[in-house]
C-alpha cells in the first residue's frame, strides 16, 4: 500500500549484541590508531588542521567552523599539548590562542572515552565573564560533533540552576569566583577526575586579585592533570607555576613571537598624543567627531569615569552611537552591550579594563586609551582589541606630559612601537563650557563628575609605578573644571598597602562580579538582601569608593563626623565616616581596628558609622520618644544631701530600717503594684489628652478647609504645615520653618476664635492639671 510506512525490521538480540561489539572494536581500533599517530607525529611543517592527529569529531567541528590553516601558536602548541605536555603559551593578541587550548582539551576527553558518568574532565578558567562566554561559544562551535556536556558558569545568573547542572558537566568554562562558590555550595560537585586545566589570560588569573580564589580551587584538583596556560603576556614566574603544581622544567614554554621585533600585532599602528589632563575630554570629543564612521573602543581607568563620560557625551550628541561597559552593570546589560557593539559597524564603546583582555570584537578600527594603563602588559592587551588575526587596526594613547617619559620607557622595554602625533589646531574642540552647564543643571551628572574625579585621582595614587603616575603633579582644580565641576572635590586617602588590597579585592569583584551590585545571584548576597530592607543610604554605603560623596550627603554626615574626627586628630581628612551596620565580616572589622593609625589615614569602602540611621524613616524613629525611652537605662532615684551631692536612697537607710518595711520580695511586689496603679492612672490621662489632641487636629483641619473655601487662607499656609513636618528630618527645611511656624500660629489663634461651640481646654501643665482634665473628660 502506497504511503504506508514500512516497519523497521526487528533485529534479533544476538545480532544487536554483535553490532555493539563490532562498534566497540572499531572505536578501540580508531583510538589506538589516533594514539599511534600522535606518538609518531612530527610537528615540522604542518600548516593545516587536517594534518593534525586529531579525532574525527574535532576535525569536523573545525571544518564546519571554517578553520583550515593554523596560526603560529596553534602550530607550535597543539602537537605538544596532544602529547600531554603542560604548556605555557605566549603569543600576540588576536593570534588564535583559544583554539590552541580548546583542541587539546576536546582531544584529551575524547581519547579517554569520557562519558557523562565520568563527571568533570576539563576546566577552563577566564578572568572575566565576557571572555568566558566567548570561549564557550568557540567551544560549542568546534565541539559540536562531540557528545560531551559542557557548561558556562560565570555568575549573573540563577545560582541554583547552575548548581543543579554543574555536577553533570564534562567541560566547564567559568570565572574563578563563581567556581569557588559552587565548590563550596554544590553537593556532589566533584573535581577529583579532572584531566585538563586551562587558564586563559593566565598571568591575570594568577596575579594578586585572584590569588586566594585560585589557590583554593587548585587545592581541590588532582595533581596528575595536564595544565595549559595561555596569555599574550605570559607569566614565567616560578612561584606562580609552583602554585599550580607545575615544574618549570616539565612545562614547555612556547612563545610564538618571541623573536618578533614587536610584541604587538604587525598590522597595528600605534600613536600617542601628549594631552594635559584637563584637556583629555576635549581631545577625545574632537577625536570622536572626526571618526564618526569608525568602530572605537575607549578605555578609562574606572567604571565611574566610564559612566560619567557616557552620560555626559550622550548629551553632546557627537554623531556616533555611544555605549558603555563596566563591571558594575547588571549581567544582562553587559551581555547586551557586548553583543550590540560586536554587531555594530560604527560605534564607540567606553569601557574599563574588563574589556581589555581576550575579547574578540570584530572589525574594531580604533582603540583609544583615555587614561594610560597601569602597566605595559595592560597596554598590550588593550590595543590587542583591534588588528586581530589578519585585520588591521589603530591605537591612540592619550598621555599627560608627566606620564610620558615613564610610559615611553615601559613600552620600549616591552617592544611596543608607538609614534607621536599632534592634533591639528583646527580640529580641536572644547566641551568644557557644555560640561559646566550640564553639571550645573543636572545634579546626577555633577555627582558622576565628582565620582569620576575622585576615582581618577585615587587610581593615580594607588598605582605602583611611580615613574609614570605622579600624584603630586595632578592639576586637581583644572581637571575638576574640565569635568564641569565648580571646584575639586576633597579626597581622603588610605595608606598605600591598604589601598592596593582594596583595589585587588574590588578588581576581582568587578572582573568576576560574584558579589558586586550587579550580580544578585550570589547566595550570600541574596540571603542578605532578603533579611534587610535596602535604602538609598544602604546603596550609597555599599558603593566601593565611600569618599565619593555629593556635597549634600557630605553636609548630612559632616556634623556627626566632626566630633569623631577631632578625637582622632585627623585634620586632613574630609570624611570620617568610620563604620556602619553593613555586615562587613569580622575580619574586615578587625583589620580596621588593628591597623589603627594607618587605617585612619585611609580611604576605603564600606567603613561607616554603625549608629547612623540608614533611612529617613529610621532616623525619625530613632528620635521618637518611644525609641529613646527604650534605649535608656532603668531610672535610679537619687537624693541630694545638704552639700548637693547625689546619693542612692539605700545609702540613707541601714539594713534594720529597710527590713522594718517587710522582706525584700514583698517590698518589691508592693512597689510594682503601686507603680502599676499609678501608671494606669497616668495612662488614662495620656489617652484622654491624645484623644483631645486628635479631636483638635481634626477640627483645625475642618476649619482650615472651611476658611480655604471662603478664601480666608491661602495655599502657602498649607505648604507651611507640610514644611514644618518635613523640618524634623531636613536641616535645610528647618531654616525656613520658624517663619512659617509663626504664620501658622497666627492662623491657629484666629481659627480658635471663629469656632465657638467646642470646649476650650487649657494645656495641662502639671500632673494635677492632667488628672483634673481626665476626670472632667470621664464625667462628660
Ligand atoms: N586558524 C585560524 N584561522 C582563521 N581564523 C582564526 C584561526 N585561529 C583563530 N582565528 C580567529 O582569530 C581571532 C582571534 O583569535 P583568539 O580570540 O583565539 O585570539 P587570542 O590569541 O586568544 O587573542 P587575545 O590574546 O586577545 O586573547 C578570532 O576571531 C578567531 O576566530
Amino acid at each position: 500500500m502506497s504511503g504506508a510506512r514500512s516497519r523497521p525490521k526487528k533485529q534479533s538480540p544476538t545480532k544487536r549484541v554483535n553490532e555493539k561489539q563490532l562498534k566497540r572494536e572499531r572505536d578501540v581500533k580508531e583510538l589506538e590508531d589516533l594514539e599511534r599517530r600522535i606518538s609518531d607525529f612530527d610537528p615540522k611543517d604542518v600548516t593545516t588542521f587536517t594534518e593534525l592527529p586529531i579525532s574525527k569529531p574535532t576535525a569536523n567541528g573545525l571544518k564546519l567552523s571554517h578553520f583550515a590553516t593554523m596560526t603560529e601558536i596553534q602550530k607550535q602548541s597543539i602537537p605538544l599539548a596532544l602529547k600531554g605536555t603542560d604548556i605555557l603559551g605566549a603569543a600576540k593578541t588576536g593570534s588564535g590562542k583559544t583554539l590552541a587550548f580548546l583542541i587539546p582539551l576536546l582531544e584529551t576527553l575524547y581519547r579517554d572515552r569520557w562519558t557523562q558518568q565520568d563527571g568533570l574532565g576539563a576546566l577552563v578558567l577566564s578572568p572575566t565573564r565576557e571572555l568566558a562566554i566567548q570561549i564557550f561559544d568557540v567551544l560549542r562551535k568546534i565541539g559540536r560533533a562531540h557528545s560531551f556536556s559542557a557548561g558556562l558558569v560565570i555568575g549573573g545568573k540563577d545560582a541554583q540552576a547552575e548548581r543543579d547542572r554543574i555536577s553533570r558537566l564534562n567541560i566547564l568554562v567559568c570565572t574563578p569566583g563563581r567556581l569557588l562558590q559552587h565548590m563550596d555550595q554544590a553537593a556532589g560537585f566533584e573535581m577529583g577526575n579532572l584531566k585538563i586545566l586551562v587558564l586563559d589570560e593566565a598571568d591575570r588569573i594568577l596575579d594578586m586579585g585572584f590569588r586566594k580564589t585560585i589557590d583554593a580551587i587548585i587545592q581541590h584538583l588532582p595533581k596528575n592533570r595536564q595544565t595549559l596556560l595561555f596569555s599574550a603576556t605570559q607569566t614565567k614566574s616560578v612561584t606562580d607555576l609552583a602554585r599550580l603544581s607545575l615544574s618549570p622544567n616539565a612545562a614547555e614554554y612556547i612563545s610564538a613571537h618571541e623573536k618578533a621585533s614587536s610584541s604587538t600585532p604587525t598590522n597595528l599602528q600605534q600613536y600617542y598624543v601628549i594631552t594635559p589632563l584637563p584637556e583629555k575630554l576635549d581631545t577625545l570629543f574632537g577625536f570622536l567627531k572626526t571618526h564618526l564612521k569608525a568602530k572605537v573602543l575607549v578605555f578609562a581607568s574606572s567604571s565611574k569615569q566610564v559612566r560619567f563620560m557616557f552620560e555626559a557625551f550622550k548629551t553632546l550628541h557627537p554623531g556616533i552611537p555611544l555605549m558603555h561597559l563596566h563591571g558594575r552593570q547588571k549581567q544582562t546589560a553587559r551581555i547586551d552591550v557586548t553583543d550590540r557593539f560586536a554587531e555594530s559597524r560604527y560605534a564607540c564603546l567606553f569601557c574599563t579594563d574588563i574589556a581589555a583582555r581576550g575579547l574578540d570584537f570584530p572589525s574594531v578600527d580604533w582603540v583609544v586609551q583615555l587614561d594610560v594603563p597601569e602597566d605595559a602588559d595592560t597596554y598590550i592587551h588593550r590595543v590587542g582589541r583591534t588588528a586581530r588575526f589578519d585585520s588591521t587596526g589603530r591605537a591612540l594613547l592619550l598621555v599627560t606630559p608627566s606620564e610620558l617619559p615613564g610610559m615611553q620607557a615601559r613600552l620600549e622595554a616591552k617592544r611596543v612601537p608607538i609614534d607621536k602625533i599632534t592634533i591639528k589646531e583646527s580640529k580641536k574642540k572644547t566641551i568644557r563650557a557644555h560640561l559646566q552647564a550640564l553639571c550645573f543643571k543636572n545634579p546626577e551628572i555633577k555627582y558622576l563628575a565628582q565620582k569620576a574625579f575622585i576615582s581618577y585621582c585615587k587610581s593615580i595614587f594607588i598605582q605602583k609605578d611611580k615613574e609614570i603616575f605622579k600624584f603630586a603633579d595632578l592639576p586637581a582644580e583644572e581637571f575638576a573644571e574640565s569635568l564641569g565641576l565648580p571646584g575639586a572635590p576633597r579626597i581622603k586617602f588610605l595608606s598605600n598597602q591598604r589601598a592596593k588590597e582594596l583595589k585587588n579585592k574590588s578588581q576581582q569583584k568587578l572582573d568576576d562580579s560574584e558579589s558586586d551590585d550587579s550580580s544578585s545571584e550570589g547566595q550570600g548576597k541574596s540571603a542578605k538582601t532578603k533579611e534587610t530592607v535596602r535604602t538609598k543610604y544602604d546603596r550609597m554605603f555599599e558603593r566601593q569608593n565611600q569618599s565619593v560623596l555629593s556635597q549634600h550627603y557630605m553636609n548630612l554626615i559632616k556634623d556627626d563626623n566632626n566630633v569623631r574626627q577631632q578625637d582622632e586628630n585627623d585634620d586632613d581628612g574630609f570624611m570620617s565616616v568610620k563604620r556602619r551596620d553593613h555586615g562587613l565580616s569580622d575580619s574586615d572589622d578587625a583589620s580596621e581596628t588593628e591597623t589603627g593609625q594607618r587605617e585612619r589615614n585611609s580611604f576605603g569602602p564600606g567603613i561607616v558609622d554603625s549608629n547612623a540611621p540608614v533611612s529617613n524613616r529610621q532616623a525619625k524613629a530613632a528620635l521618637s520618644k518611644k525609641a529613646t525611652l527604650k534605649n535608656r537605662p532603668n531610672a535610679t532615684k537619687l537624693v541630694f544631701d545638704d552639700d548637693g551631692k547625689p546619693h542612692a536612697i539605700y545609702e540613707f537607710e541601714d539594713e534594720e530600717g529597710f527590713k522594718k518595711h517587710g522582706d525584700a520580695e514583698t517590698q518589691k511586689t508592693e512597689f510594682i503594684n503601686r507603680e502599676e496603679q499609678r501608671m494606669r492612672k497616668v495612662d488614662v490621662v495620656d489617652k484622654a489628652v491624645a484623644k483631645e489632641k486628635r479631636k483638635e487636629k481634626k477640627w483645625k483641619q475642618r476649619e482650615r478647609e472651611r476658611l480655604a473655601e471662603q478664601g480666608d487662607i491661602d495655599d502657602e499656609e498649607y505648604d507651611g504645615e507640610e514644611m514644618e513636618e518635613a523640618s524634623e528630618v531636613d536641616d535645610a527645611h528647618q531654616r525656613h520653618a520658624p517663619e512659617k511656624r509663626k504664620k501658622w500660629f497666627e492662623e491657629e489663634g484666629r481659627a480658635k476664635r471663629v469656632k465657638t461651640d467646642d470646649i476650650e481646654i487649657d494645656q495641662p501643665k502639671t500632673l494635677d492639671d492632667l488628672e483634673a482634665l481626665s476626670l472632667s473628660l470621664l464625667h462628660k
